[in-house]
């Protein structure tokens, strides 16, 4: 298939929509959750959160593809799972929230047969996304709220979804509500700076989203959009870039808030050793790819506890943005990441990091070789 016509392509375009269109349900949930007791949260088995967000977004991506592309043949590998949310206090409050997304799909350009769907219906779309991918076919990889923390913080989180074709991710859609289209809107603390105050509200609290197809060389950035999302609207949309940053000292490295999620002792030695001199900028979910595939950091480094398996739904969609954009997205070894062996990113070596080029990759490789002989992970 020819270049462009594959990046109008319908999977592409669907996707982008849905992808709006979640976008718009996690905002209405985000601001009533932030004004409410947080009766919209669960803890999962462990202890991890899930919201009423996590599960409608799912179940509204679920039943969209399989309306568009058939669901006999359709195979997502999603994040959140049925059964938990059968047993939850939070299933009735998911019902209205996927009823009320469905019903403005039109708007998005997505049309879906709007008859309300009940508990059973919601349950077997969730239910329709356990597949485990692998490395032959076609198989969608859905994070339906990444960064759940930072939801229901109020800050950072991202919508991704992925497609993967013969073990490869051939298209990747990233939704960041928080994440401002104009570039110097956030600060190292993650939030708005003051230039906030100073630029109009269509500038700042839109959010965007970010898409990418393999191979075209190209990623691209749209505002989030909450009015009519047009047939032309892909004309709304702008490429982006990495930084042109080779210098260590110049760069900005991105990493996981949590240091339950990543070892930040770990990095601040590869940081030092390479000789990177800012300060790192700790921002919740996918938005990492995010500020790498457009330039607000260089480098995205990730280091879990020994015995945790990075899952394909935290990573496919940002690093097709990222690689398409220019960057570079290696484990520690150099290698690429493995996005063919089913739900975990298999025989990954010790960690994960996205470049904005080779240059830099290349000299945190090395200080990661140095520095993990005398780490303690
Ligand atoms: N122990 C451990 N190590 C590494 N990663 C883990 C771990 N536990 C969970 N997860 C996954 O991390 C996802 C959130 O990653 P973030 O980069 O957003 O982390 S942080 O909130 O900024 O600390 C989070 O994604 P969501 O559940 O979609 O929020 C998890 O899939
Ligand atoms: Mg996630
Ligand atoms: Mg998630
Ligand atoms: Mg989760």
């Amino acid at each position: 298939m020819a270049e462009g016509q594959f990046l109008f392509s319908k999977e592409l375009d669907v996707a982008v929509r849905v992808v709006h269109l979640a976008c718009a349900l996690c905002q209405r949930v985000q601001n009533s959750l932030l004004s409410s007791n947080g009766s919209q949260v669960n803890s999962k088995d462990d202890d991890s959160l899930v919201t009423v967000a996590d599960y409608s977004v799912q179940a509204v991506v679920s039943r969209i593809l399989s309306e568009y592309f058939g669901s006999q043949n359709l195979s997502i590998v999603a994040e959140e799972d049925a059964q938990t949310l059968s047993k939850s206090d939070l299933l009735q409050e998911v019902v209205n929230t996927v009823n009320e997304s469905i019903s403005e799909a039109p708007k998005f350009g997505l049309k879906i047969s709007n008859v309300p769907v009940g508990p059973s219906q919601v349950i077997e779309a969730i239910g329709r996304c356990s597949s485990s991918g692998g490395p032959k076919g076609r198989h969608w990889v859905l994070d339906p709220v990444d960064g759940t923390l930072g939801f229901v913080r109020g800050n950072q989180y991202a919508v991704a979804l992925a497609l993967i074709e013969e073990g490869r991710v051939v298209l990747g859609v990233l939704g960041c509500p928080n994440y401002p289209v104009k570039k110097g809107l956030v600060n190292h603390h993650h939030q708005l700076t003051s230039e906030i105050s100073s630029a109009s509200p269509d500038m700042w609290d839109k959010g965007c989203v970010m898409y990418a197809k393999r191979g075209a060389g190209k990623a691209w950035m749209q505002p989030l959009i909450h009015g009519e999302l047009k047939l032309d609207s892909f004309e709304s949309a702008r490429s982006i870039r990495v930084s042109s940053v080779k210098d260590p000292a110049l760069a900005t490295l991105c990493e996981p808030v949590e240091k339950a999620n990543t070892s930040h002792s770990f990095t601040e030695g590869v940081a030092h050793s390479a000789g990177l001199r800012k300060k790192p900028l700790r921002v919740y979910s996918m938005v990492k790819y995010a500020a790498i595939a457009r330039g607000d950091a260089e480098i995205y480094m990730r280091f879990a506890r020994a015995g945790y398996k990075e899952k394909i739904w935290d990573h496919a969609a940002g690093v097709l943005i990222v690689q398409e954009a220019g960057g570079v997205v290696t484990d520690a070894g150099g290698r690429p990441l493995d996005f063919s062996r089913g739900i975990y990113l298999e025989g990954l070596d010790r960690g994960i990091m996205a470049c904005s080029g080779a240059v830099l990759h290349e000299k945190i490789i090395g200080a990661v070789d140095s520095s993990w002989e005398c780490s303690l992970l």
